[in-house]
């Protein structure tokens, strides 16, 4: 009796599962799902999207189910069932369709971290957006690159070659990570590295190294960690918030003033969404330009002779200016057309994120198929950066290749700052950034690679064991 009980109940039990496996691979959809695979239960297809590949090019995952299923495929992502395109036409027509058909999301995982679910979500479309962007553009736009930023970023870049130079080995990708870091936190929160009793460099590299990990929040794990490190930084932006507020007459003039000034008038500007949106924003500027410039100098070091033209067109600069102590000017910026055609061609190679993910608010027809509404799609942007049909033998890593691309050409196929209304507010600002460490660097120093990393995607790029490098000034 009792053995026919446990029978019936087992039995039971494996029925439940078949169903519910059943239904985890054939998720429900009004209308037909594009092909492709959710993997296994619960995990999806994310290990084989986390396994690193090694080399500049798509990452395997993306690339063979491309392949297999074409541009347009499903699959599962932490759980989460997600479509990824590549299809230019139909994420073209995505980036147009923010707050209506699709809106930002990052998967659970970062969800939890940015806030972008609940009352003070920091992704909402529409005014909140629009305050959000135009803050950005206020503090890194290129009206306050040309009117502040730019020489102050000389001087900082100065003072750091400085440093670098006494030092055997530099490992470039962690601290131009700190450099960077350091200086735009100055303009959000007038953050003073030597000063502040919390390093957000450090907090930010546990939290880079736990934020792409398995979310699985439990003690030990790195995810739980990054859960922590962001508690902490949260909340040392809550106590300067609250500093503020407690003495409005104290005018420092960055983000961060602006911000507690605005709580007077703007709703939705709660402390919640201001704390968050500022920990967004230290995130944009961690891990971005440093893998940029990173690759850059691994690159040109590999180039001589590309190294050798851009060496020119900053000596040249130098040769040109009336008083040769004065500061780097917006022009002189503007002027560095084969610099700044490096700096694409390195942005083309890098694509350090693999695409932008979205939301699907309502059911979404496709090319036949529906992408369910609540499904997460990725646009994948990389694909059209290394299409041959675009750029010639594309993972050539050639600059004067940019001296033939039209502008019309280069907008529909080259979207490293992502498109439409949400396109990056600091693509200027990381631009202008690098194209002043080159100036500085190329006019007093020289460099030499020590020890290589291997290139990885695990889909984010990496440099392994990272790129030393010696800095020496210039005899
Ligand atoms: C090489 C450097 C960088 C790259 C490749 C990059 C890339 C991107 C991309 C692809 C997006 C669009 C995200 C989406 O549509 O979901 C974006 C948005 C954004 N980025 Fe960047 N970014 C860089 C540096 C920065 C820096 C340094 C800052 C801050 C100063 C910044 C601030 C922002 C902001 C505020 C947005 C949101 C814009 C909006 O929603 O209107 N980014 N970035």
């Amino acid at each position: 009796m009792w053995s026919t009980f446990c029978l019936g109940v087992a039995g039971l039990v494996v029925m439940w599962i078949s169903n519910w496996i059943r239904r985890w691979r054939n998720p429900k959809c009004d209308g037909v799902l594009p092909p492709g695979s959710m993997g296994f239960p619960l995990i999806g297809e994310t290990l084989r999207l986390i396994n690193p590949s090694y080399s500049l090019d798509l990452h395997p995952f993306i690339k063979k189910r491309l392949q297999r299923y074409g541009p347009i495929f499903r699959t599962s992502i932490v759980g989460r069932p997600a479509v990824i395109s590549a299809d230019p036409e139909f994420n073209n027509f995505l980036f147009q369709q923010e707050g209506r058909l699709v809106e930002l999301y990052y998967l659970d995982t970062f969800s939890k971290i940015f806030a972008l679910e609940g009352e003070s979500r920091t992704n909402e479309f529409g005014a909140v957006h629009k305050y959000v962007r135009s803050i950005y553009l206020n503090h890194f736009g290129a009206e306050r690159i040309k009117g502040k930023l730019l020489p102050q970023i000389e001087e900082v870049v100065n003072k750091t070659l400085r440093e670098w130079s006494t030092q055997a080995s530099v490992e470039i990708k962690h601290a131009a990570s700190v450099l960077v870091l350091d200086y735009s936190a100055k303009q959000i929160i007038s953050y003073d590295a030597e000063k502040s009793p919390v390093s957000l460099s450090e907090m930010y590299t546990k939290i880079g190294k736990g934020f792409l990990s398995f979310p699985l929040n439990i003690p030990g794990t790195a995810y739980n960690q990054c859960l922590k490190d962001q508690k902490k930084t949260i909340a040392m932006l809550r106590d300067m918030l609250k500093e503020r507020r407690a003495s409005p007459e104290t005018n420092r003039g960055d983000l961060l003033d602006q911000i507690s000034r605005d709580m007077n008038k703007e709703k939705f500007l709660s402390e919640d969404f201001i704390v968050h949106m500022i920990f967004g924003g230290f995130f944009a500027t961690f891990e971005s330009i440093s893998t940029v410039l990173a690759l850059a100098l691994m690159l040109l070091a590999e180039h001589p002779a590309v190294l050798e033209e851009m060496i020119i067109e900053h000596e040249t600069i130098l040769k040109n200016r009336e008083d040769p102590n004065s500061s780097l000017m917006w022009d002189e910026y503007k002027s560095m057309t084969f610099t700044l055609q490096v700096i694409s061609e390195t942005l083309r190679l890098a694509s350090i994120a693999p695409g932008v993910v979205r939301k699907a608010l309502k059911d979404i027809p496709v090319k036949g198929f529906t992408i369910p509404k609540g499904w997460a799609i990725m646009m994948v942007t990389s694909t059209l950066h290394l299409s041959p049909n675009t750029f010639n033998n594309p993972l050539k890593f050639n600059p004067w290749r940019w001296k033939d691309l039209d502008s019309h050409v280069i907008s529909k196929n080259f979207m490293p700052f992502g498109g439409g209304v949400r396109q990056c507010a600091g693509a200027e600002y990381s631009r202008a950034f690098m194209a002043t460490f080159f100036h500085v660097l190329l006019t007093k120093y020289k460099y030499s690679l020590i020890k290589v990393g291997n290139i990885t995607r695990d889909p984010i790029l990496g440099f392994g064991k990272g790129i030393h490098i010696k800095f020496s000034e210039k005899s």
